[in-house]
């Protein structure tokens, strides 16, 4: 074993894999094809927005300084046209919200403030400002200004203001193409029946989907044999053709546990064993390009390497510049039993009203009960200590769902 058998902190496992991995090359898009892709250089506009002044409200189109008891409709400005009538003193247009305001106009009344006469309308507002209820050219963004850095997931506000500036071809990273391999001779699909000793494969499907929401194109994804020649080839095939290759299974020290040696021939493996839990056994391998992980089989092991390890790897990839969350504190509700590495529990965070994030764990913690996992907005991180953690300590999380209310049963 090269590494020797010190168990590496899973921040220098993570230092390691950012070394070895970079954003993919840029490609372009259709707009309607960009969502949730990955912006790859800035967004910069290239005109003002609103290009015209423009209402904020239905109403009349007027002059604020006008001191007529009534004014006289001349006029209308539908949004989408631009009307040649000219507000003077003593007239008004009516206008639409978003419409361009007439020439001579500096100010829109609302139309709940007036009162239509036959073709004349009386203001009944005290004063108007000028510019009141109306975007001037630039307001909401201006020509020059950087709207969008390269790096940044195109969501709905990003792809709109693409839209915007009729950016029809969008430059994004290419997404990185994933393989997705379970090992294990006792797995079997979840429509047949499993037999004595074996069980339904549940990895490649909690894998596959936490691959896509990360981004990742899944180009293949399967069940591995545990004949070691054949696995080879297999392996040898999926890292040609992808970017990520994941394995679950077959990491630790079992006899049949061949995924470590193939790595080693085929590349470099550059860990194997990290101080966490679950995710104790999990290789990282290189080769050529291609990162390859071997995730533990244990299915919450699998899942928490994925997040913590695997995602950060994508996100690089994929040209992300928010590549890791950032821990913040939490206020432990009950008291928790660490273990000998740095424990990554499933736990559940949320707000009081003064904003202080208090915590408690998803119940039973073994790496094999996926159903700790449910539910868990938040890694607990318990580093080992001979004292438990009480409750009202603090402990950092990370957080990777929603914050919600307290939750009304208690723990358990
Ligand atoms: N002597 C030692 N034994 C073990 C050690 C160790 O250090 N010394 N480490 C333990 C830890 S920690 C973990 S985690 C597991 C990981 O083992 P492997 O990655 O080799 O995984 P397997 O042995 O293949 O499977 C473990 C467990 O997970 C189930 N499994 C596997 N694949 C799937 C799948 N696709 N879907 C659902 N469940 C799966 C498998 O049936 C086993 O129950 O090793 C410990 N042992
Ligand atoms: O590290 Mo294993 O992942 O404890 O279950």
């Amino acid at each position: 074993m090269p590494m020797g058998d010190r168990l590496l902190p899973p921040h220098e496992a993570l230092e390691i894999i950012l070394r070895h991995v970079r954003p993919l090359p840029v490609e372009r898009v259709p707009l309607e094809e960009a969502g949730d892709r990955v912006l790859a250089e800035p967004l910069i506009a290239d005109q003002d927005l609103p290009p015209f002044p423009a209402a904020t409200m239905d109403g009349f189109a007027v002059i604020a300084g006008d001191v007529s008891p009534w004014r006289e409709i001349i006029g209308e400005q539908f949004a989408g046209s631009q009307t040649s009538v000219e507000v003077t003193p003593g007239t008004a247009v009516r206008i639409t919200t978003g419409a361009p305001l007439p020439p001579g106009a500096d100010a829109v009344v609302p139309v709940e403030n007036t009162e239509l006469r036959d073709d004349h309308v009386v203001i009944h507002q005290e004063q108007v400002e000028v510019g009141e209820n109306v975007r001037p050219v630039g307001a909401d963004l201006r020509r020059d200004q950087v709207l969008v850095e390269a790096g940044t997931p195109i969501g709905p506000a990003e792809i709109g203001l693409l839209a915007s500036l009729g950016k029809v071809e969008v430059p994004v990273f290419r997404r990185p193409r994933m393989s997705v391999l379970s090992t294990g001779d006792e797995l079997v699909d979840p429509a047949q029946e499993p037999g004595p000793g074996q069980i339904r494969d549940s990895n490649r499907f909690s894998l596959v989907l936490a691959a896509r929401r990360a981004g990742a194109d899944v180009v293949w994804s399967g069940r591995g044999p545990d004949d070691p020649a054949a696995l080879r080839r297999l392996l040898e095939e999926r890292i040609a053709a992808s970017d990520i290759v994941l394995t679950s299974g077959g990491v630790s020290v079992g006899d049949k546990d061949f995924v470590k040696e193939i790595l080693d021939d085929l590349g470099t493996v550059h860990f194997r064993r990290l101080f966490m839990k679950p995710g104790k056994p999990l290789n990282f391998a290189t080769v050529g390009d291609t990162l390859v992980f071997g995730l533990p089989g244990n299915p919450v092991s699998a899942l928490v390497g994925f997040e913590v390890f695997v995602n950060a790897a994508l996100r690089v990839m994929a040209g992300r510049r928010d590549v890791q969350p950032r821990p913040v504190p939490v206020v432990l509700t009950h008291d928790v039993q660490s273990g000998d590495r740095l424990e990554f529990q499933r736990g559940l965070v949320w707000a009081d009203e003064s904003g202080v994030l208090h915590a408690r764990n998803t119940g039973p913690q073994a790496s094999a009960r996926l159903l700790s996992l449910v539910g868990a907005n938040a890694f607990l991180l318990i580093p080992p200590r001979e004292a438990p953690y009480r409750a009202g300590e603090r402990v950092m999380a990370v957080i990777r769902g929603p914050i919600g209310p307290a939750p009304e049963t208690p723990a358990e």
